[in-house]
């Protein structure tokens, strides 16, 4: 089981202050990407024998994914550098003892959701008060068409939310199915559910969200074909009972994380820094783009592929950023990006427009309310819409928010932590964020490698 999940009246919560800094230098690496750190643990659980998995990302929401994995017999140790997973093989997945409990994790919920659907199990999961508010009629609803059963708790403004239990139905009905919102997650659930059903699952994709799901699936050897029709949508067809043969995969460093020390190196006058073995994914790299647009000097070097996915060494130079119109067709490729763009636009000269974004307000947290929140109280320009922010930038003033305000909240999100994080580096007198431990799910050492570059 995992270990006990934060909560917001009980937890162990580390207020941490964070202050401006002399010039950022030096080259890094950052921890490997989440996305592909659970789907390795998931798919190699799945195959038939022995994986070996580097650079995986040992965050709080893999590691998650991980004892799910296990309490449901797939067998995963560490030696070393090297994750090993002895998979069970399609269909091979065992009744877990007891709730599963996914701490903040939405990709763990909502892809193991997927999983255990069409195996003849059933599976109660649970998380922390973060993942316990946010939507899974998202994934119910397609999985409930292939046959499948959920009990799941109605939030008090009626949204089907964990605890849940997922009563699986093996064989599962194959579907065909529009996604109605644009999200990798929901994607991946009906194509893991598909592995091991009968007949075609096919999922239609209208907005491309990231595609490593598919990368990794065909990878691993399962019959996936992807075709784009004359809308322009994607067409992805998987060919069920599959089955997986176990793969040694490499997880680059996660662009996600990469972008908080990028962002700082932009803002710190006089920085110099490379981030090495960066995924660069184009349907993971909107911001770097974006940032490029504002005036970033961010440069990719040495360009390479690693285990199937695109991966450069990133070199960020301080720069003086200019606010920008941020197309909201941008948005899936930068999703969990945005909270450190808004930080930033707080810096630019000009005004920076969003839009598209109403998907932020069902994640860790209410993003678009908690930055709005936290860049006011940092003196920031700032209007909160209901589908993104408009942010008036300082033009490379710090900010004047300073150590008399109030901790800003953080709301057991990791990326509004570390986004505020990288914002006290560009105040006049620093700033204390009320929890620093949510950085744990996706970026652990998050705060020792900021004080790294500084040093
Ligand atoms: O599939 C994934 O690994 C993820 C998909 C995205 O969520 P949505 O599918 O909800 O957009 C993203 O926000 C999350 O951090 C990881
Ligand atoms: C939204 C995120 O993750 P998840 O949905 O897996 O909790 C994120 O990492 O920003």
């Amino acid at each position: 089981m995992t270990s006990k999940p934060k909560d917001q009246t009980t937890s162990g919560a580390k207020p941490a202050s964070f202050a401006p800094v002399g010039p950022l230098t030096g080259q890094i690496t950052v921890p490997g990407d989440k996305s592909i750190s659970h789907r390795s643990l998931i798919l190699s659980a799945l195959a038939i024998g022995k994986s070996e998995i580097t650079g995986l990302l040992e965050g709080e929401d893999v590691l998650a994914t991980a004892a799910a994995l296990r309490a449901m017999g797939a067998k995963i140790e560490k030696k070393d550098t090297v994750w090993t997973v002895h998979g069970v093989g399609v269909g091979g997945l065992l009744q877990p003892e007891t709730a599963i409990d996914l701490g903040n994790s939405g990709t763990s919920v909502r892809l193991l959701m997927g999983l255990v659907a069409s195996h003849d199990i059933s599976v109660t999961f649970t998380g922390d008060a973060s993942l316990s508010k946010r939507p899974m009629g998202r994934v119910i609803d397609p999985l409930s068409q292939m046959g499948v059963n959920f009990t799941a708790r109605t939030s008090v403004d009626g949204k089907a939310c964990l605890p849940l239990t997922v009563r699986g139905l093996c064989p599962a009905v194959p579907l065909e199915y529009r996604l109605p919102v644009a999200s990798a997650q929901v994607k991946s659930a009906i194509l893991l559910a598909g592995l091991n059903t009968p007949g075609v699952t096919r999922v239609i994709e209208p907005v491309l969200t990231r595609d490593h799901s598919e990368t990794m699936l065909k990878g691993f050897g399962a019959d996936l074909t992807v075709e784009t029709n004359k809308e322009g949508s994607r067409i992805i067809s998987l060919i069920g009972e599959a089955e997986l043969s176990p793969q040694k995969i490499k997880v680059p460093g996660d662009p996600s994380s990469a972008a908080f020390p990028i962002v700082a190196a932009l803002l710190v006058p006089g920085s110099d820094i490379v981030v090495e073995n960066v995924g660069i994914n184009p349907t993971r790299a909107g911001l770097f783009n974006i940032l490029q647009q504002m005036g970033g000097n961010i440069s990719f070097k040495k360009k390479r592929a690693v285990g199937g996915e695109p991966v450069a060494d990133i070199h960020v130079k301080h720069s003086k950023l200019t606010g920008i119109d941020v197309p909201a067709d941008i948005a899936p490729s930068m999703i969990d990006e945005f909270p450190i763009l808004f930080i930033a636009s707080a810096l630019a000269d000009g005004t920076t427009t969003t839009s598209g974004l109403h998907e932020l307000r069902v994640k860790e947290s209410d993003r678009l309310h908690q930055m709005a929140t936290g860049l006011g109280l940092l003196g920031v320009d700032v209007t909160e819409k209901e589908d993104g922010l408009v942010i008036t930038g300082s033009g490379g003033e710090p900010l004047t928010g300073g150590k008399k305000i109030k901790p800003i909240e953080t709301a057991l999100d990791h990326r509004i932590a570390m986004s505020f994080a990288v914002a006290g580096l560009a105040t006049a007198s620093g700033l204390t964020i009320d929890d620093i431990t949510p950085a744990e799910t996706s970026f652990p050492g998050f705060a020792d490698l900021m004080k790294e570059l500084a040093s």
